[in-house]
């Protein structure tokens, strides 16, 4: 992010904020721009040393909402609060280099001439704290990322992990009120990026500030936010925790993310449900009117002929794709009700499963829940 006044923003000299105060700690912000083709609509809350996890499909908004909270892009109205400072009004905007932020991308984006700890130092230096006091506050930085034996060495010398965590030490070392990371870990190595994701949850657990996680990646949004906000063509399609987000999502892009088929579909009394595309599910956890309906991957079997036994729900469907995953292989089925199963490579070999093959799809009433729309 470059720091300075953007074109058009308001030059507001000698105030931390706008206007007066109103003594709430924490973010609350609503942010409603255009961008391109895209009416962003995006409300934010957050308590102190709360993390939120922003998802949602390339285009659907991120980070233009997080530019927006960094002053890069002004809102068309809304507002931007942090600590009962008004940062934005829909009018009047504070620019980016007089709000309390720190910002982690993909890239790093180290200084690669100046040593970590000179990285690190850098913010406190530009905004007027004298030279010892910076890099005393970039060792102590440093160091609580693991990094205190490595503040000496250039970034072409510390791994992909290490630049990683030097690029958090910087972003903390201004005393932000609000951490910006938009796919901090995007650019690591699987291995790399569990080491540093657990890195990283240790620092948040000990700031006591509002982070806004930006990432693609469930198991960062799933390990490391206190709370969900799904952004889809711009528009916040579901919030909650992960724990009610595992449980119920509500829209396809919600569905595949938690990895459930999901189905919005009508419910009778009698645990009969219609989806939307025709298809009739037996439930034995029946919900009336509009309703969403979920199957666990793991909770479909596949069968070369109707199953005997009359399981409650059996459809023909055709395979569309089979993917290995680990010890397992995903299967996705076409047809009245579009399946993804989840089945042993056992099951994989014995059926003989080909893409274009029919086979029979069966789950129980039991595995099949529904919650109102
Ligand atoms: N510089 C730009 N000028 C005009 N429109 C843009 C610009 N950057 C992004 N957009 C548009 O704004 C919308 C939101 O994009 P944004 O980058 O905020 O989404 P995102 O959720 O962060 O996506 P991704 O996951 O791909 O990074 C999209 O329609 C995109 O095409």
């Amino acid at each position: 992010m470059t720091a300075g006044t953007p074109p058009g923003a308001a030059r507001l000299d000698g105030l931390d904020g706008l206007d007066g105060l109103d003594g709430l700690d924490g973010l609350d912000a609503r942010i409603r721009l255009s961008r391109g083709v895209t009416e962003i609509d995006v409300a934010l809350t957050a308590g102190p040393g709360e993390v939120i996890g922003v998802l949602g499909p390339n285009g659907g908004g991120k980070t233009s909402t997080v530019l927006a909270l960094a002053g890069v892009l002004p809102l068309a109205s809304g507002h931007v609060r942090v600590d009962g400072a008004v940062w934005d009004d829909g009018r009047r905007r504070l620019p980016p280099d007089r709000r309390r932020v720190g910002l982690m991308l993909a890239d790093s984006l180290l200084f690669p001439h100046l040593r970590a700890v000179d990285n690190v130092a850098f913010g406190p230096r530009s905004r007027g704290v004298d030279r010892a006091g910076a890099r005393r506050r970039a060792l102590a930085e440093l160091d609580r990322v693991g990094l205190a034996d490595r503040a000496q060495a250039r970034p072409r010398e510390l791994s992909s992990g290490q630049q990683a965590r030097v690029a958090l030490a910087r972003a903390l070392a201004t005393d932000p009120a609000l951490l910006l990371l938009d796919e901090p870990l995007a650019a690591l190595d699987p291995d790399t990026r569990a080491r540093t994701r657990s890195d990283l949850a240790t620092r948040l657990a000990a700031y006591g500030g509002v982070t806004v996680l930006v990432t693609h990646d469930p198991l960062d949004a799933l390990t490391l936010a206190d709370r969900l906000v799904f952004v889809e063509d711009g528009q916040v399609t579901q919030t909650g925790t992960p724990a009610q987000v595992l449980g119920e999502p509500r829209s396809a892009y919600v569905g595949t993310v938690v990895g459930l088929n999901l189905y919005a579909a009508r419910g009778d009394a009698h645990g009969h449900v219609t989806t939307e595309t025709g298809g009739v599910l037996v439930t034995t956890d029946p919900t009336e009117g509009a309703v969403w309906a979920t199957i666990p991957p793991g909770a479909v079997s596949l069968h070369r002929h109707e199953p005997e036994g009359s399981p409650r729900n059996a459809w023909a469907l055709r395979i569309r794709s089979v993917t290995m995953q680990g010890q397992s292989a995903r299967v996705g089925l076409e047809g009245v009700v579009p399946l993804t199963a989840e089945v042993t490579l056992e099951s994989v070999t014995a059926l003989g499963l080909q893409v274009g093959q029919d086979v029979w799809a069966a789950v129980k009433a039991t595995e099949v829940r529904t919650y109102p729309r």
